[in-house]
């Protein structure tokens, strides 16, 4: 099914199940749990951006739910404002407490962010029992009002509120699903899947996370909010710790990370606890035993367990052929950038020191990088050449010294993936439940000019942008010969496509100058030669490449200008050739046959 009808078949399917509930059921308590069924959903919606995309827990969803509930409650009391606004604001109340609690959080460990909200949502429900001028103490908030529809006009009716609430399930079902195949939706999957290499395409894991929580925690607002109008009393039994419990239950049920998932685990939540009333003091045991099952037995959930069904009818065994590396004729154009000015260096690094606790693994190491060339490092295990290239890439802070691109000088803080260097891995950092076309496509987060609005309501500047980065991203996996392989996932794929994968995701940055750490390790003889040429290539189209490798032929083959290091310090650079001649680089490397032969025939096609 394609995505585009699995959407509308999605979203009608929740429109009319809103729009005939009124006609199926028996009496109003029927509708009245149907009521509830939408705000579950609603929860479990926002929750599953957290558990699903970005792989965190929360067991304090019920504590946002009440924030939007008292908020709610609070304005409808005090200032009757209309609909649109008592709805809103909780949800963006919600929203602001959950970015100040998970930002601080997130960037220790996501891990955390599950305890914290324990407590969190114990606190609130605790400061709703005891903040009594606010919220009225354990007798709660009463008389709450259905709101103006807007400022003067008539009053929501019940059936209206009903039909609202209905509308905001629906509403998170599309704006979901916007999000999943959106540049966020990505980030979300791959701050989860690879920190690391989402640093290096300038993604912020922790600004991401912080997102992912105050998202869902909107969600939860938003449905607190109408849960007050709907009930018309709040109190702090409304949002305890099991109702917490709850809503994750229905999202790991239902299948994180899938679409429709929440809705099928709030569907199942909502008519059991019905269904077994008189089994009522069993509830806390009946949840326990329901997440131990799930995550035993059926860890991706109902509909996951469904969709890798599918999967496996779907998927037949591919061959693994891929095409040529680089493909002729692929234009790149509007993806790397123009050709550098060949007057100043592309990397000047002066004075550089990494220590790590007594160990100096580089130091005091000054070398320059000309622009539009290949540059290799070789040296022997240890020797701080991994730790030169993240201290570039910026990875690693120098505890001296200072480093240059094209002249500017770099912020050790960050935003080295916008000034234009990207990198690969020494043992490669795919988003290993990404399709090798969205690990391309994360490339482009940085540079993409689509905000959250534009993605979370698929604006036109957002379908724009997704038809310019998929175009962008299949002529990416066609250049490294990996047009067939767009739509598996990259933990699926070869290692030797893994690596053409990575450096696909490299290029999606635009970088003027992309750093290797040892993209040969581990492939055939026939796979660096066909590294080797995409090298040539690259530099051919004007970026700098800079290559850590222990494959002396192909840096012989490819370089320019090699550097050598030794124990963090440089021993060497120079001119392929001379490296060639340095008497400690033959004692090292080469022994004491010619490499020349070797080194030619690796670039010929
Ligand atoms: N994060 C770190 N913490 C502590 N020590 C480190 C760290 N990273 C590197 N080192 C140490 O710094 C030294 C240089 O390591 P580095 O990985 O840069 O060497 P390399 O030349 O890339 O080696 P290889 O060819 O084996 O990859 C080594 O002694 C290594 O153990």
């Amino acid at each position: 099914m394609s995505d585009a009808l699995k959407t509308t078949l999605g979203i009608a399917g929740a429109a009319a199940v809103v729009l005939a509930a009124p006609q199926l059921v028996a009496n109003p308590y029927q509708l009245g749990i149907v009521t509830i069924f939408f705000l579950s959903a609603t929860v479990a919606l926002g929750l599953n951006v957290l558990v699903g995309f970005s792989g965190l827990f929360s067991l304090g969803q019920a504590g946002f739910y009440g924030i939007g509930a008292y908020a709610a409650a609070l304005i409808s009391l005090r200032y009757d404002l209309p609909l649109a606004l008592g709805v809103t604001l909780p949800a963006a109340g919600a929203a602001a407490v959950a970015a100040a609690l998970a930002y601080p959080t997130v960037r220790v460990r996501g891990f955390y962010l599950a305890v914290i909200t324990i407590a969190f949502g114990v606190v609130v429900q605790s400061g709703a029992v005891e903040w009594v001028s606010l919220t009225g103490g354990p007798m709660g908030l009463i008389g709450v009002k259905l709101p103006p529809i807007v400022w003067g006009l008539e009053r929501l009716t019940p059936t209206g509120l009903y039909y609202v609430i209905g509308a905001v399930f629906v509403g998170a079902l599309a704006l979901t699903r916007n999000l999943a195949r959106s540049r966020y939706g990505r980030a979300f999957r791959a701050v989860a899947q690879s920190e690391t290499a989402a640093r290096a395409l300038g993604i912020d894991p922790a600004a991401t996370r912080t997102l992912s929580f105050a998202l869902s925690a909107a969600f939860a607002g938003a449905a607190g909010a109408l849960y007050a109008y709907l009930n018309q009393y709040v109190s702090p039994e409304t949002f305890g710790f099991l109702d917490s419990v709850r809503y994750l239950l229905m999202v790991i049920i239902g299948g994180a990370g899938t679409w429709l998932g929440p809705v099928f685990g709030a569907a199942l939540l909502t008519v059991l606890p019905e269904a077994f009333q008189s089994l009522a003091e069993w509830q806390t045991f009946g949840y326990g035993a329901l997440l131990a099952i799930a995550i035993f037995f059926v860890p991706n959930g109902l509909v996951g367990l469904f969709d890798s069904a599918v999967r496996r009818l779907r998927d037949r065994p591919r061959a693994l052929e891929t095409g040529p590396w680089p493909a002729e004729g692929v234009d790149l154009t509007d993806i790397l950038p123009a050709r550098p000015a060949a007057d100043v260096p592309a990397l000047e690094i002066r004075g550089v020191g990494v220590r790590f606790g007594g160990l100096t693994a580089l130091d005091n190491f000054s070398g320059e990088v000309r622009a539009g060339s290949v540059h290799g490092i070789i040296g022997p295990n240890g020797a701080g050449k991994s730790t030169l290239l993240n201290v570039i890439s910026g990875f690693y802070r120098p505890s001296e010294g200072a480093i240059r691109l094209f002249g500017e000088p770099l912020d050790p803080n960050g935003g080295h993936a916008r000034a234009g260097l990207a990198r690969t891995f020494q043992n490669t950092e795919l988003f290993g439940d990404l399709s090798a076309l969205d690990n391309v496509r994360a490339g482009f987060h940085d540079g993409s000019r689509a905000n959250l609005i534009d993605a979370l309501l698929r604006s036109p500047r957002q379908i724009r942008e997704d038809r310019s980065d998929l175009d962008r991203a299949r002529r990416l996996l066609a250049y490294v010969g990996l047009s067939d392989f767009a739509d598996v996932r990259a933990s699926h794929l070869p290692f030797g496509h893994q690596r053409r994968l990575e450096i696909a995701r490299a290029l999606a940055l635009g970088p003027r100058v992309l750093l290797l750490d040892e993209p040969a390790a581990g492939l055939t003889h026939a796979e660096i030669l066909g590294l080797g040429r995409l090298i040539r290539d690259l530099a051919a189209r004007g970026v700098t490449v800079l290559l850590v490798e222990h494959h002396v032929d192909l840096i012989f083959a490819v370089c320019e200008q090699v550097t050598v290091l030794d124990y963090g310090k440089l021993v060497m650079s120079g001119a392929g050739e001379e490296a060639q001649r340095d008497p400690r680089v033959r004692a090292a490397y080469l022994g004491a046959a010619p490499v020349v032969e070797h080194a030619a025939e690796a670039v010929q096609p």
